[in-house]
Parts: structure tokens; sequence; C-alpha cells
């Protein structure tokens, strides 16, 4: 078997914000490795930081103190230009599905694709679709969101996300809209899916039901990743 990689190395973080007086430590010496292939379930109170050590691995903002490592490139100190390359390898999952309004799901999924890459139009197009049969949604390929139930929505972001095989898919409480038998059959899905692609993920959640498809799971506490659980 393959060794597997280390998707995301973060090294003695910190992250602030705010400035000068008001500049407070949300983010204490965090240390994590992500490896391909993972799942990593975080956990924790409301506030604690997970959205920010989330959004920070994702290159959505910059590292201010520490190391963070994603694909062996280190973030701390990158350009804005390193950090759009970075972003290219990851998918992302949001609570609400981000979904494009006035484009049909397919139209949804291949413009995250064409954006990411240049393939060809009919390439796209052919893959969007399916992606989209990969998540169940064979008979809705043409439908808009406002005709899809909010499991449906969830799974066209599933697929937007990991239409373009990212390397690590970031996810914030993914099945937090929807009811338990539609919030399993999502994470049941990125589970299968990311198995196939050995892809990472990384799932931020306060939903009990679902930590069993976790690797691993982490704890975020003030700020602080508590030792791990197993
Ligand atoms: N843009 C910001 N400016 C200042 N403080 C912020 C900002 N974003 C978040 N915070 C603060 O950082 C802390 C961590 O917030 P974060 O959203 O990372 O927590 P969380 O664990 O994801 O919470 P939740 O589970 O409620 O989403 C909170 O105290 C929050 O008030």
């Amino acid at each position: 078997m393959m060794k597997p990689k280390s998707i995301v190395d973060v090294k003695n973080l910190n992250q602030f914000f705010g400035k000068r007086k008001l500049r407070s430590q949300i983010l204490f010496d965090i240390n994590l490795t992500i490896k391909s292939g993972e799942i990593v379930i975080m956990t924790g109170p409301s506030g604690s930081g997970k959205t920010t050590l989330l959004t920070l691995i994702g290159g959505l903002r910059s590292v201010q103190q520490g190391s963070l490592k994603f694909l062996g490139q280190e973030l701390y100190g990158a350009s804005n230009e390193q950090l759009v390359q970075a972003r290219r390898h990851i998918g992302y999952i949001f609570q609400a599905h981000n979904l494009l309004d006035f484009l049909t799901a397919r139209q949804n999924v291949q413009m995250s694709l064409e954006l990411h890459t240049n393939i060809p139009k009919w390439k796209a197009l052919k893959q969007s679709e399916a992606m989209l049969n990969a998540v169940h949604l064979e008979n809705r390929v043409n439908y808009y969101p406002c005709d899809l139930s909010g499991g449906q929505k969830q799974r066209v972001a599933i697929a937007r996300a990991l239409v373009s095989h990212p390397k690590l898919v970031l996810a914030d409480e993914p099945t937090a809209a929807l009811d338990s038998k539609s919030g399993r059959d999502v994470v049941t899905l990125m589970q299968q899916l990311a198995k196939e692609q050995n892809c990472a993920i990384l799932i931020v959640t306060h939903d009990n039901r679902i930590l069993d498809i976790a690797d691993r799971i982490i704890q975020m506490e003030d700020g602080k990743l508590l030792p791990e659980v197993f």
C-alpha cells in the first residue's frame, strides 16, 4: 500500500483578531496533521475557533504566526497568487449550500470545474453529469436549486466540491440544515467519494449522529486543540 501523504501540516499556529488594544488571540499553538484519504471531524463549543482554523487551512485568510503547509507549500507569508493556487486543490462544502440560484444543478457543478481547470466544455459537461450521477441526482441534472430539497441541494454541493478531484475537502456544518436521514446520506456520500478519490476531508460539526464516519475526531476548546481521543 502507498504511504499516506501529508496534505495539511500545521505547526505552532497562533491567530489573532482585532488591532492594538482590541487585539485578542483566537487560536493558541495549534498542531495538526491531516493525511491523504483521512476523514477528520472537528468538534467543540461555539466560538472556540473551529471556523477560523478551517478558513486558514482553506487559504481563505492569512496565517499570522506559525506554520501551515498545504501539499508541502508554506502558506505563512504566501502571496495571494499562491493562496489562489492552493485553493484550486480544495473543495468547500458549507452549511448553506451556496449554490447559484440562476444555474441548474449541472451548471453549478460545471462552473466550478471550469473555474479550476482548462478542460473543454463538452468534457466538463460530461464530468459534471457523471458526478451528479455519483450523488444519485441523475434525475435532477436540469433542476434549479429552488426545486430541490435541502438534502438534494447539499448533494449538488458535494458534487461541485468533488468534481475537480481536490486533495482536500473542507466542510463546515454540512448536515446542520438537514433531517437525520438526509444528513446521513450526505456524509456517507462524502465518505464514499473521498475514499474513491483518496482525498482528505476535514468536517466541522456539532452533529453527533455523524461522528462514526471519522477516522479521527479532534476537539477544539477556547482556541486550543485538545489531545486526541483516538
Ligand atoms: N472577523 C472577526 N473579527 C473578530 N473576531 C472574530 C471574527 N471572526 C470570529 N471572531 C471571534 O473568534 C472566535 C472564534 O470564532 P469561530 O467562528 O472560529 O468559532 P467556531 O468554533 O467556529 O464557532 P461556531 O461553532 O459558533 O461556528 C469567536 O470568539 C469569535 O467571536
